[in-house]
């Protein structure tokens, strides 16, 4: 399999009032195509910093970040703007649908900035709304829909693009434990249906159980990694396990 996402000794130093913090400090990660990839860390560890810097949001103060082989560092403004939209598709604890726009004009989006035809946007909507059971959804605006429903419309626009990479932070934070069920199950799905490649940052045990791979981070730095080995709820209880050993909270099992 191709790497699509290569850090190497990536470093971001934040300076405030003459305090350095050190949010990422030193981080080689390869990801693979494919893969379904998870960072678990305590409050303040430098998930999101890091996820940030994967996604071209922020960029490092020391190393380098290599996306589909190429390097970050040499793409500014407009082109990694564009490089960003063709390449990463987004998912966020609170779903960013715009209140004033139909479920089919929030997932059009995407498609219709890279000027993409009227009827192969709507062909395209049409596949992937089924794939996530919102076919019946398609006219209505967010305000009609559930927290789970939305996460699900969010998901779809995410992958409407079919971008290298989805990057998701803390996806099912604001989720019942049904609907989060859901949606992981629906990522599971697109990642086996259409091989996706999906980074997912959370703080939950459960959610991260649907992971291949993941990497815990402490101060910045990975501590370990865990890999997929038999079923889920193995997985499940050795990243309980991990988390003990840092100090982290049990959370309840499925
Ligand atoms: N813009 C910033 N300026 C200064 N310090 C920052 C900034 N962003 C993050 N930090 C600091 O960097 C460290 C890592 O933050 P980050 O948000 O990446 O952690 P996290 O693991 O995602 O935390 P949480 O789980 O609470 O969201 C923290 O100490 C945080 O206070």
């Amino acid at each position: 399999m191709a790497n699509v996402i290569e850090t190497k000794g990536i470093k971001k130093i934040y300076k405030a009032k003459g305090i350095e913090t050190y949010a990422v400090n030193g981080v080689d990660i390869t990801i693979e195509e494919g893969e379904f990839f998870g960072i678990m860390g305590p409050s303040g560890s430098g998930k999101t910093t890091l996820l940030n810097l994967m996604s071209t949001i922020d960029s490092p103060t020391e190393g380098q970040i290599n996306f589909k082989g190429m390097d970050l560092a040499t793409m500014k403004g407009k082109k990694l703007a564009e490089f960003r939209r063709k390449n990463i598709g987004f998912l966020f604890q609170d779903f960013n649908l715009l209140n004033n726009l139909s479920i089919m004009d929030n997932i059009a989006l995407p498609l219709v900035l890279a000027g993409v035809k009227t009827v192969t946007v709507k062909k395209k909507i049409n596949e992937l709304a089924s794939f996530f059971g919102l076919s019946e959804h398609l006219y209505k605006y967010p305000y009609q829909l559930s927290g789970g429903q939305k996460q699900r419309v969010a998901a779809t626009r995410a992958l409407i693009t079919k971008p290298a990479v989805i990057l998701a932070d803390e996806p099912t934070g604001a989720l019942d434990s049904k609907s989060a069920s859901e949606l992981l199950e629906n990522l599971r799905k697109t990642n086996e249906k259409f091989g996706s490649t999906i980074v997912m940052v959370t703080h939950d045990a459960f959610t991260a159980s649907y992971c291949d791979r993941i990497i815990f981070i402490q101060d910045g730095k990975i501590l370990t990694q865990l890999k997929k080995d038999g079923n889920r709820k193995n997985l499940y209880k050795r990243i309980l396990d991990q988390l003990a050993s840092m100090g982290g909270i049990n959370h309840e099992c499925d």
